[in-house]
C-alpha cells in the first residue's frame, strides 16, 4: 500500500458488543451476542474501518485481539502495509480487523473500490445461505418457514441422535430450498454414516465440518455421497494440503485466515488444489460481511448471513432480498468514507 502523506495515521481500536435476535445453538456452544473488535485508521480526512470477531474455539477473544493491536500501535501509526501485517500478526480476528481497515483506507486514498484494487470484476448480488440454530426438529422447521425469503438454508446439527429428524422436518417445511448442514465438529464416523441416508434423501448439497479438528483422517475412505466442506479444520492457506482428497469444499472466513489479503491468496491456492470455495462468517455486522462479499464472487457457496441475527447493524448496511445478499460500495471499501 502506498502512503500518500507523511503525517502519521491515527489508530483507534475498541470492543463492541451487540446482542443477537435470539440465542443461537451449535455443537458445544450457545451464543447470545456478538463481541467484535472495531479498528479505525484515520489519515487526515480519510478513514479506513475493519471489524474482527475472532475465532471462538481458538480463544481469539475481543480482549486478546485488542491487546494484539495495541502492542503494534506505534508500528501501525507509522504506516504498515497489508503484506507486512502477514509477518507481524498471526491469522485470526485482530489481523482481519486491521487488514480490512487498511484495504478500506487504500480504497479511499486511491478513489477506487476494494474489488477493483483486488483486480476483480464488479460484484453482483450473491445467493446466500441463512442459518438455522440447532434445535428441536419442529422448531427448526418453523424457523425455516419464517425465513420465507431464503432460498438456501444451512442447518446447524449437533452430536445427538436428532439430526436425521431435523433434516427431514426442514425439508418438508421448505421443499424447494437448497440445503446444507453444519455439524461444527459434532459427528463421529458412525453418527455421520447413520445420518447420511437421511441427508441424501433430503437432497443435502454439502456437509460442513463433520469431525473434530485433528480428526481429518476420519474422512479417509469414507466415500461420502455428498461433498464435505472443511471449516474449523482450515484456518489459513497452510492447512490446505492436509485436506486434499479428504474434503471437496474449503470454507474461507476472514476471521480465521486473518483478513481479505490472506483470504484472496488462500482462495487462489485452494482453487489450484482442486477445491471448491465457500465464504463463511463468524457473525458480525455489515462491516464484517462487506470484505467477505468481495471474496464471495469467487465462491460457489456463500454464507454471509451474520447481520440477520443481530438486533442492530451499521448504516449503511448490506441488504438481503430474494435470498441474495448485496453490498454496495458505500458500506465498506468504497472510494468515499461512509457514516458509521
Ligand atoms: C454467525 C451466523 C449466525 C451463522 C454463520 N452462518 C455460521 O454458521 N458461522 C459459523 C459458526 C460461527 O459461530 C458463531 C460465532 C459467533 O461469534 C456468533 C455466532 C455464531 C453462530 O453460529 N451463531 C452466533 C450468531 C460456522 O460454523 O460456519
Ligand atoms: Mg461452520
Amino acid at each position: 500500500m502506498t502512503k500518500l502523506s507523511d503525517a502519521p495515521l491515527k489508530l483507534s481500536a475498541a470492543i463492541e458488543k451487540r446482542p443477537l435476535t435470539h440465542a443461537f445453538h451449535i455443537t458445544g456452544y450457545t451464543f447470545t451476542e456478538c463481541a467484535m473488535l472495531v479498528v479505525t485508521l484515520q489519515d487526515g480526512e480519510l478513514t479506513g474501518r475493519g471489524e474482527g470477531l475472532g475465532v471462538y474455539y481458538r480463544h481469539d477473544t475481543p480482549n486478546s485481539m485488542l491487546h494484539q493491536i495495541e502492542a503494534l500501535r506505534e508500528h501501525i501509526e507509522r504506516g504498515t502495509t497489508r503484506e507486512q501485517l502477514l509477518e507481524l500478526l498471526p491469522s485470526g480476528g485482530a489481523r482481519n480487523a486491521l487488514d480490512c481497515a487498511l484495504w478500506d483506507l487504500e480504497a479511499k486514498r486511491h478513489g477506487q473500490p476494494v474489488w477493483q484494487l483486488a483486480g476483480m470484476s464488479a460484484p453482483q448480488s450473491l445467493l446466500t445461505t441463512f442459518t438455522l440454530s440447532a434445535d428441536d426438529p419442529e422448531v427448526m422447521a418453523d424457523y425455516a418457514r419464517q425465513l420465507n425469503d431464503a432460498r438456501a438454508l444451512k442447518l446447524k446439527l449437533t452430536n445427538d441422535h436428532h439430526n436425521a429428524e431435523r433434516v427431514r422436518a426442514v425439508r418438508e417445511a421448505r421443499p424447494g430450498a437448497w440445503l446444507m448442514v453444519d455439524a461444527n465438529q459434532g459427528f463421529t464416523r458412525e453418527s455421520l454414516t447413520a445420518a447420511m441416508p437421511a441427508f441424501v434423501e433430503a437432497g443435502v448439497a454439502v456437509v460442513e465440518q463433520p469431525f473434530p479438528i485433528g480428526c481429518e483422517a476420519w474422512l479417509d475412505g469414507l466415500n461420502a455421497p455428498i461433498p464435505i466442506a472443511a471449516d474449523e479444520s482450515v484456518q489459513d492457506h497452510t492447512d490446505l494440503e492436509h485436506l486434499v482428497g479428504r474434503v471437496q469444499v474449503i470454507n474461507i472466513k476472514l476471521d480465521k485466515c486473518g483478513g481479505l489479503t490472506e483470504a484472496l491468496t488462500m482462495a487462489r491456492q485452494a482453487r489450484d488444489l482442486g477445491f471448491k470455495l465457500m465464504v463463511g462468517n463468524m457473525g458480525g455486522t455489515s462491516w464484517s460481511m462487506a470484505p467477505a462479499f468481495v471474496l464471495g464472487s469467487l465462491c460457489s457457496v456463500v454464507d454471509l448471513d451474520g447481520p440477520i441475527y443481530m438486533l442492530s447493524d451499521r448504516t449503511p448496511s448490506v441488504s438481503y432480498q430474494d435470498g441474495h445478499v448485496w453490498c454496495p460500495d458505500s458500506v465498506w471499501g468504497g472510494p468515499t468514507t461512509a457514516v458509521a
